[in-house]
């Protein structure tokens, strides 16, 4: 049994939110994600979201804090989610390692199927919302 650590960015564009969706036949296969991946054995985790959203996006993002931390079991397997608030840089996303891409607002997350351990992620990006009211 071990944990595996996820890094996710959370990559704001004025009041919009980038979400992707997982590929067919990964894991959690046509869910919809805040992009991202595994965190490498030893790796600085800002860098390996860097690396990731590169991977997945072609795009260069910036990292800023945490915006949140998820503790996820789906049946055994252990996941921790570190979320990051991010910056976009102005490079338009392309589907690398993704299915597809939305700019969404935190209220249209909605109608999305999400991975479960991001509900909490996409709940508190819509308390936010309904904060600056
Ligand atoms: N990237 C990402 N993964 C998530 C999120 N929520 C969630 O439960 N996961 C899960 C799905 C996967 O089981 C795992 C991340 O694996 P991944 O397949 O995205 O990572 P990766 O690109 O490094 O994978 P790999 O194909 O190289 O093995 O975490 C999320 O918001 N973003």
């Amino acid at each position: 049994m071990h944990t595996l650590v996820v890094t996710a960015a959370v990559i704001f564009k004025g009041d919009q939110v980038l979400i992707a969706q997982r590929k067919k036949n990964a894991d959690h296969g046509l869910k919809w994600e805040f992009p991202g991946g595994k965190l490498g054995y030893g790796e600085e985790p800002r860098e390996g979201l860097r690396r990731e959203i590169r991977e997945e996006l072609g795009m260069e993002i910036e990292v800023g804090d945490i915006f949140e931390v998820v503790s996820h079991l789906y049946g055994e397997r252990h996941i921790l989610l570190l979320c990051y608030s991010c910056r976009w840089l102005g490079q338009a996303p392309e589907t690398r390692d993704c299915k597809d891409f939305r700019w969404l607002t935190p209220e249209e997350m909605t109608g999305y199927n999400f991975t479960e351990a991001d509900l909490p992620v996409v709940q508190k990006l819509q308390r936010r919302t309904n904060w600056a009211r």
